[in-house]
């Protein structure tokens, strides 16, 4: 299912991320992977993300060791069992508004290590994804450097969000951005003082594939 982001909504989100960061961070300093950790609206933009877009929709196919009753139905020893994430994510008997981004959903959460079966884009139970918190820790690491190093602008006025097909879910479309970063220069040179190596390319304006 295809569904697209409102420019005020991304611009909303951007700025809210950077007002979190500078606030946590410091101004004009890089993100470490403690502070990164604590941003809230970061973490809930992550955790939004992962549930209106799971990385592994379908999760890992499952086998049921023993006879079981799943809600009204019989499940055999032996059956392989799907749990289906992507609908369990957007379920309307769970989830008000279900297909709108909406990450300030999450604010009540507490720090979102409380298990809640509504929301299990890394599994649950004793299969569990062991890598589930690096993983945040990763992402949250990696987009707060990113918005805090480069200006980000949009390309085209609205993000086509379609899905591609894949077991993994893959956007359809790149998404293609422009970075103007002499905007942030203090931060580049920082960047450049201590040789961090990047792999974003470093012209003037460019611009870059995700
Ligand atoms: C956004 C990042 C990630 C997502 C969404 C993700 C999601 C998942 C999911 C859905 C499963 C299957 C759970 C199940 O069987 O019910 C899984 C399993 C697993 N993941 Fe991840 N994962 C991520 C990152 C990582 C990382 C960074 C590592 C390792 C450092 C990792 C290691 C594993 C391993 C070893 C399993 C198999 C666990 C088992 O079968 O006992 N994952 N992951």
């Amino acid at each position: 299912m295809g569904s697209v982001a409102s420019p005020q909504q991304s611009t909303n989100n951007e700025e809210a991320s950077t007002r979190d960061i500078e606030t946590h961070a410091g101004h004009n300093q890089l993100l470490n992977e403690s502070n990164a950790s604590k941003i809230k609206y970061l973490q809930n933009i992550i955790t939004e993300t992962l549930r209106i877009y799971p990385v592994a929709p379908l999760l890992i196919p499952h086998e049921s060791s023993s006879d079981c009753k799943v809600c009204d139905y019989d499940i055999p020893k032996g059956t392989m069992l799907l749990a289906n994430l992507w609908t369990l994510q957007k379920d309307p008997n769970l989830w008000a508004d279900p297909t709108r981004f909406v990450s300030e959903r999450f604010d009540d959460n507490g720090d979102g290590s409380k298990v809640c079966y509504n929301m299990i884009p890394f599994g649950v139970g004793r299969r569990v994804c062991p890598g589930g918190v690096l993983a945040k820790h990763v992402m949250g690491h990696a987009l707060g450097a990113l918005f805090r190093c480069f200006e980000w602008e949009k390309i085209e006025d609205q993000v086509d969000m379609a899905e591609g097909i894949g077991l993994t879910l893959p956007k359809a479309q790149s998404l293609q951005t422009l970075f103007p970063i002499e905007l942030r220069m203090p931060l580049l040179r920082e960047l450049l003082k201590k040789k961090v190596k990047t792999r974003l390319p470093l012209p003037l304006f460019g611009s870059n594939n995700f």
